[in-house]
């Protein structure tokens, strides 16, 4: 039976100045070539930072969470494809219309997006996200953003034709901080995630070098599942 991939890691990239971000990047060197660049980096050194990261060979996670009236969003979709980035979120909240402008202004470019469900910082019934991404789902998004909770019910019901983007990762389940719905790595990898995004653990651990291993080590040895898997609800082989 086919396996899911293990989950491509995304180091978040929160941090006041480009400097700082740049710095991060130069220390994880091989060790991470994917990028989000998220409010707290964008309001401070806007799209300079975004063509920088491009420049230095990395890929770029640019999440906006965009949430707006069709149009505008379309618009800011279609400027954030124009910087070359591979990812891009949208609010899911934003209703039908929105998604569908969102899908088709990014559409034959190569930057994908993904529908954020409910935000990991709140408490939330894994009915709710499946209704958020199905929305995402017929608008033709790529993918979702969802915790890891919910992850492996996304997966089963949507298979490989819906990313799932998993947030709120946690090593051994330590340190929640202001998150709600937060999952191990091997977790995240168990449910089928497509993308899990490390913040803090990675950014404020005292070496962030090797607590980036660790976790990636933690991903890669976990036992990835088959869609049955996820479908009959049993732990991969
Ligand atoms: O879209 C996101 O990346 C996101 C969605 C979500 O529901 N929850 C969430 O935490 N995030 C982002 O994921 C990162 C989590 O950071 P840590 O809590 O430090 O691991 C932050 O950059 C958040 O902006």
């Amino acid at each position: 039976m086919a396996k899911l991939s293990t989950p491509i890691p995304i180091v978040a990239l929160d941090v006041p100045t480009a400097a700082d971000a740049l710095s991060l990047v130069d220390r994880l060197g091989d060790g991470c070539r994917f990028y989000k660049v998220g409010l707290e980096l964008f309001v401070a050194a806007g799209p300079e930072v975004v063509r920088t990261l491009r420049l230095a060979g990395v890929d770029v996670f640019l999440d906006l969470k965009l949430h707006d009236i069709p149009n505008t969003v379309a618009g800011a979709v279609r400027s954030a494809a124009r910087l070359d980035v591979r990812l891009l979120t949208v609010h899911t909240a934003g209703g039908a219309a929105m998604l569908s402008a969102a899908a088709q202004a990014a559409a034959g470019t190569g930057c994908d997006v993904l529908g954020v469900t409910v935000l990991t910082s709140m408490e939330a019934p894994e009915g709710e996200v499946l209704r958020l991404a199905a929305l995402a789902a017929e608008a033709g998004l790529h993918g979702v953003v969802c915790s890891g909770r919910e992850a492996a019910a996304v997966r089963s019901r949507y298979g490989t034709g819906l990313a799932t983007l998993v947030p709120g990762i946690r090593p051994g389940g330590v340190g929640s901080h202001d998150q709600a719905r937060v999952v191990t790595p091997a977790q995240a990898a168990e449910a089928g995630a497509t993308y899990v995004v490390l913040g803090r653990a990675v950014t404020q651990a005292a070496d962030p070098v090797r607590a980036l291993a660790g976790i990636a080590a933690e991903l890669r040895d976990a036992k990835a599942p088959g869609l049955a898997d996820l479908r009959a609800g049993r732990k991969p082989a």
